[in-house]
């Protein structure tokens, strides 16, 4: 078996292409050395096509790890060995500003040349120059939960999978404003891209979703990149008369019973939230809805008679966050206006990026970070720590319980955990 370091592989980085919409040859190699990694079936080449020309429209940069020793019959030299995808989107981190975030996704190493430590190198490599460039955080969504604590990157929130049953047992005793629509799913490729702005302007956590997400909200690129003809579509009217929410869904037949799973909902304010449950809760011929991207603290439970009435069926973690530059984004975040006070924070980070210490001081609804000082620490923690803290989702004294602050100043964790409060909920519908 060969047995190349991680140093005997060549590297190239080059941006994603599709010119004429149709992936140039780079791409296409990296797609199909992609799709291997997380076993998914073999892409035609529309499918290929068409995920060039969402992924160029993201502007990704796409890294490739190349072998040139290929024995006979092992896919060619030009197809990766591992594959790995960085871009700029924004975040929502409760400030005034959208937080430009560097997102990495894609990241995958061919079965045979696993463990020799190529995942470390594409990430350090990308990571350092993310931060020479300027970027202040990064971020991704995950396979495996045991992977990039390494990194630096802690959970920031998670979200739940709930069931909730339809008809009778399926009752909101709070009133709900403006009205539901049924409209064809395929139009929802120029509505939902408007809904969703509204909702990432208001939504802390939420990251700029990737192009590709339109097409498969509205049926129009399944699996495989084929039209999916079960998707079907509603929208929510606010009081004023404009679309401020929207469900795509598709209804399974059971032998015993019917599912309605949810597969994308997005709502702009609160009233669209509801409104939209409303609807999908109240379908005939529907026993139970599901929703696999629900909040963990989901209004809808509170909004209903029967508070058991959503039943959650599992949690899993959403998006994690590496922080870069711990004075930029903890600036940059939002905080309640009457949160006031000071916490110096010890950072311990492998790759270096965030470590140091930092005095947190937060007044009128912003922060101001100074480094360094002789000050003692009130609390000691790591980099992914600080990550998992950084939007408010986790209550700092969670994560003192579980061992993972120390706290050298008595009380010091409390205030850290008051600093941070969100000034919202938490929450985002971006998997990428
Ligand atoms: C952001 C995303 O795209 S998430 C998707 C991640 N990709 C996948 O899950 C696809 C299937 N898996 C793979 O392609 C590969 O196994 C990868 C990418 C997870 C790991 O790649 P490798 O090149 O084998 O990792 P590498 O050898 O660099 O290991 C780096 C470190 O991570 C650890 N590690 C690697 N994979 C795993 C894992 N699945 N679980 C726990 N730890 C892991 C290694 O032990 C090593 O630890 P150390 O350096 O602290 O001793």
């Amino acid at each position: 078996m060969a047995s190349e370091t991680a140093d005997e592989y060549e590297f190239r980085t080059f941006p994603a292409a599709a010119p004429d919409g149709r992936a140039d040859a780079a791409t296409r190699n990296w797609l199909v050395a992609e799709s291997r990694g997380f076993h998914e079936p073999r892409m035609t080449p529309e499918a290929i096509d068409l995920a060039a020309v969402d992924i160029a429209a993201d502007g990704r940069r796409l890294t490739g790890a190349y072998t040139t020793t290929t024995p006979e019959s092992a896919l060619g030299p030009d197809v990766p060995v591992a594959t790995f995808a960085a871009y700029e989107h924004t975040l929502n981190v409760g400030g005034a500003e959208l937080l430009p975030a560097h997102l990495i996704a894609g990241v995958t190493v061919r079965p045979t040349h696993r463990r020799r430590g190529l995942l470390r190198r594409l990430m350090t490599d990308d990571l350092t120059a993310a931060h020479a460039a300027g970027q202040a955080l990064a971020a991704l969504t995950v396979s495996e939960a045991t992977i990039y604590r390494r990194f630096g990157f802690g959970t920031a929130y998670g979200l739940d999978s709930v069931t909730v049953p339809a008809g009778q047992r399926f009752r909101l005793t709070v009133p709900t404003t403006g009205r539901c629509e049924l409209i064809d799913a395929h139009d929802l490729v120029s509505i939902a891209p408007r809904v969703f702005s509204a909702f990432h302007a208001r939504t802390p956590g939420s990251v700029d979703r990737q192009h590709a997400y339109w097409r498969r909200s509205a049926g129009l690129a399944g699996p495989n990149g084929a039209a999916d003809d079960t998707v079907r579509a509603a929208v929510h009217y606010g009081v004023g008369g404009a679309i401020d929410g929207f469900a795509a869904y598709r209804v399974h037949e059971g032998d015993r019973a019917t599912e309605l799973e949810v597969i994308d909902l997005v709502a702009a304010n609160d009233g669209a939230y509801l409104g939209l449950w409303e609807l999908l809760g109240s379908m005939d011929l529907v026993d139970t809805v599901r929703f696999d991207a629900a909040p963990a603290d989901d209004p809808l439970r509170w909004a209903l008679a029967d508070w058991r009435a959503v039943r959650t069926t599992g949690r899993s973690d959403r998006l994690w966050i590496r922080l870069l530059d711990v004075g930029t984004v903890f600036e940059a975040r939002g905080y309640l206006p009457d949160a006031e006070g000071e916490v110096v924070v010890e950072v311990a980070d492998d790759l270096g990026f965030a470590a140091g210490r930092y005095r947190i001081r937060v007044a009128g609804g912003r922060a101001s970070v100074t480094r360094g000082g002789s000050a003692e620490p009130d609390v000691e923690l790591e980099a992914w720590v600080l990550g998992s803290l950084y939007l408010g989702a986790v209550d700092a004294r969670t994560l003192a319980s579980a061992g993972r602050i120390v706290e050298r100043t008595a009380g010091a964790v409390g205030r850290l955990a008051a600093l941070l409060t969100p000034v919202r909920p938490v929450y985002g519908v971006t998997h990428f």
